[in-house]
């Protein structure tokens, strides 16, 4: 069967297709950047409706109205839970990645003069590296001695043998990507807390990159804490309210940083001057939730329910390799960094280019929305709202602008944003 009909047949078999009419898609694109900013959709359009109109209906009134915002990230956290196989307690909806990496670190880094290191890898996101950093040098840690950096061979993959040779007697916390946000690499969690923990070593992930295509069993596996945001693959809107799992094994830590909203909900409004940290991951908040950012949440999350998260790594296997396998025959000059094996990969394929930035631009003005970083292309089809067909569609636009080499008429000087 040629690679077109192959597609058709599996967009006719495709049990999530009934999805894509939720999604409002910018111009009639092809969307192929959902690890970046995922769509809105109607269901995530209406639960922000609903909020406004509470506002404007109550007013203050809203904190404890029928849908009350004072429990609202308590609410959405225990539908968020089943998608990381986490209990209930264990993960919160709030702040950013970055602000709450600030406080797992914060919390959860003590160095002595035994056990200092922070130990990450060298593909890391610059943000997860500015928090680790400052961390740092809130403990006068020296970097050079304290910050390791595991190195990949080929500036793309991480291979389980160095990450697990980083892994010493002197490292307080191990802290990775669940998937390369270059790459999209996909590592083994549980193997690597294992083994961590075997050393004593404490271990965060970033799950940026995996949280909405891909099942986790953050409890099962001992995952001591895990940070996320919700704009990518949960399609919760750009800067959506993010996400933080605290382990329940350390549900009694003080936080490092506290804030009235990490108070129990029964105390908060005693004004006292004492913190009773409310139980669970609840007690790593901060300040007033951001409702607005949380409302398309509800949404959203109740699509991915429908749709169910196994479902979705199965259909993103499934498109990702066919997208492999279609670039092989039709690009074969292409180098494909992402790992071949959908096992070992999150929902994005990343081909190396040297105009990278400039075919991605280029794909832009024929309505095709792909990304670059560096001379990575990142090419995402999102599960619930790409087809087979526009996977096809989008290798045949790529191999065009390459052979006739389409790209040398736009400029090479970067935008703000690639
Ligand atoms: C792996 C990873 N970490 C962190 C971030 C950003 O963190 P924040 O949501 O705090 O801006 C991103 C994307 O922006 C990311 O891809
Ligand atoms: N938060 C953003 C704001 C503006 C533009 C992009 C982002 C991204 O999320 C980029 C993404 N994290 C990446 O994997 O590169």
């Amino acid at each position: 069967m040629d690679y077109l009909s192959y597609a058709l047949k599996q967009d006719d078999l495709d049990r999530l297709k009934e999805f894509k009419k939720q999604f409002h898609c910018p111009d009639g694109s092809r969307y192929f950047v959902g690890n970046s900013l995922g769509l809105l959709s109607e269901s995530a359009e209406q639960s922000l409706e609903e909020v406004l109109i509470e506002w404007k209906d109550h007013g203050i009134g809203g904190w404890l109205s029928d849908n009350p915002w004072y429990y609202f990230s308590e609410k959405l956290s225990e539908k968020f839970a089943p998608f990381l196989g986490a209990d209930k307690s264990e993960i919160i909806l709030t702040g950013s990645i970055t602000s709450n990496l600030h406080q797992a670190i914060a919390t959860f880094y003590q160095p002595t003069s035994k056990r200092f290191k922070i130990v990450t890898d060298e593909l890391s996101f610059p943000t997860d590296m500015y928090v680790l950093q400052s961390q740092m040098q809130h403990h006068n840690v020296d970097l050079e001695k304290g910050l390791k950096k595991i190195k990949s061979h080929d500036g793309f993959l991480l291979t389980e043998e160095d990450i697990f040779k980083s892994i010493k007697d002197d490292v307080a916390i191990l802290f990775l990507p669940s998937v390369i946000y270059t790459s999209g690499q996909l590592l083994n969690i549980k193997k690597i807390v294992e083994y961590a923990h075997a050393k004593g070593v404490t271990v965060g992930f970033d799950l940026a990159h995996s949280v909405g295509v891909i099942p986790h069993q953050l409890h099962e596996w001992g995952v001591d804490f895990a940070v996320w945001c919700n704009y990518k693959y949960i399609n919760g809107g750009p800067g959506a309210v993010g996400g933080l799992f605290i382990h329940e094994r350390h549900h009694e830590k003080e936080p490092a940083f506290k804030g009235w909203f990490g108070c129990d909900k029964q105390q908060q409004f005693n004004m006292s001057h004492t913190f009773y940290k409310a139980k669970g991951a609840g007690g790593f908040q901060l300040g007033t939730p951001h409702i607005l950012s949380l409302a398309p949440l509800k949404g959203s999350l109740e699509l991915l329910e429908q749709a169910g998260i196994e479902n979705i790594r199965l259909k993103s296997m499934k498109i990702t390799d066919y997208m492999v396998d279609i670039i092989k025959e039709l690009i074969p000059e292409l180098t494909i960094v992402s790992p071949l094996l959908a096992n070992n990969r999150g929902g994005h394929i990343a081909i190396t280019h040297d105009e990278a930035y400039r075919i991605s631009k280029i794909m832009r003005d024929y309505k095709v929305i792909v990304d670059c970083r560096g001379n990575i292309i990142r090419l995402s089809p999102h599960p619930l709202y790409c087809s087979f067909r526009e996977v096809w569609e989008v290798v045949n636009l790529l191999q065009r602008i390459i052979d006739e080499e389409l790209y040398l008429k736009y400029e090479k000087k970067l935008d703000i944003i690639t």
